[in-house]
């Protein structure tokens, strides 16, 4: 059968990733995990002395972008894709809140997401891939034959990142995680580049009151949807 490319883009923490992943799973695509790659420029920036509080040193980001490799590896224990930051497994230490309070703004630099479109459109050439993010329906893929815009209310999202962190032993306050997830749909919509926005082609689907299976479904049906069209 003929393969598609499909882009799956939403507010943060709503489940994306989740089911992104078991449709590709499923169908045997490709699924890679835009915001890893954003999470992955942000730890770099971390630990090479690109921040001073929460000023950026841009010009010396922009001198580093080149030497910054990610890249992508199958967990066989999770059925997910690990992150690796040239050569490191660093899926753990981009998924902790210091990381996400600071990789917003990280995301919003224009040379930053140009590097990282350019690397996500390689990956993407021989379609066969799922991708999700934030701009994968409006910039990264545009002509992808299936575009999937996902939200739910902040306060939902809020609570399943808890859990999910809660259930890896990180320590975060649900209050600090919703202020979290709401900085980040604040910044990553009104940002110049690239802002987070519904594709005007993309199915938008509120899984607020969806369980995991059922929102598994829905996309399976999509999927199943576009190929006999
Ligand atoms: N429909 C759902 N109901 C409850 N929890 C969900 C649902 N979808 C995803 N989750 C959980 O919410 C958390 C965030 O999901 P994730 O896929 O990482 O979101 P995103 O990629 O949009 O940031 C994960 O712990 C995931 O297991
Ligand atoms: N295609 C993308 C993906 C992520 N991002 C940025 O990267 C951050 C982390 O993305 P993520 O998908 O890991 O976020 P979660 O919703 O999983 O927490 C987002 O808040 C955006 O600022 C982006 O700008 N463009």
């Amino acid at each position: 059968m003929k393969k598609i490319t499909i882009a799956i883009d939403g507010f943060s923490s709503c489940g994306k990733s989740t089911m992104a992943k078991d449709l590709a799973r499923e169908i045997g695509y490709i699924y890679i995990d835009s915001g890893a790659m954003y999470r992955a420029v942000t730890l770099y920036s971390i630990e090479n002395g690109i921040f001073t509080g929460n000023d950026i040193d841009t010009e010396k980001l922009k001198k580093q972008i080149k030497d910054i490799h990610i890249s992508f590896q199958l967990n066989p224990e999770t059925g997910r894709p690990d992150t690796y930051l040239n050569g490191a497994n660093v899926e753990k230490k981009i998924r902790t809140m210091e990381v996400s309070s600071r990789v917003s703004p990280i995301a919003a630099l224009d040379f930053v997401r140009e590097a990282m479109v350019a690397r996500q459109q390689a990956m993407g050439k021989a379609k066969g891939i799922v991708m999700d993010g934030r701009d994968i329906g409006t910039t990264v893929f545009p002509d992808a034959e299936l575009k999937i815009f996902v939200t739910a209310s902040p306060e939902i999202r809020a609570q399943r990142r808890y859990d999910e962190l809660k259930a890896k032993g990180e320590e975060a306050g649900f209050d600090e995680i919703l202020e979290n997830v709401r900085q980040r749909d604040y910044i990553d919509q009104n940002r110049e580049v690239s802002p987070l926005r519904k594709a005007d082609d993309a199915l938008l689907l509120d899984n607020s009151h969806m369980t995991i299976s059922q929102q598994k479904e829905w996309l399976a049906e999509q999927f199943d949807k576009v190929c006999k069209s």
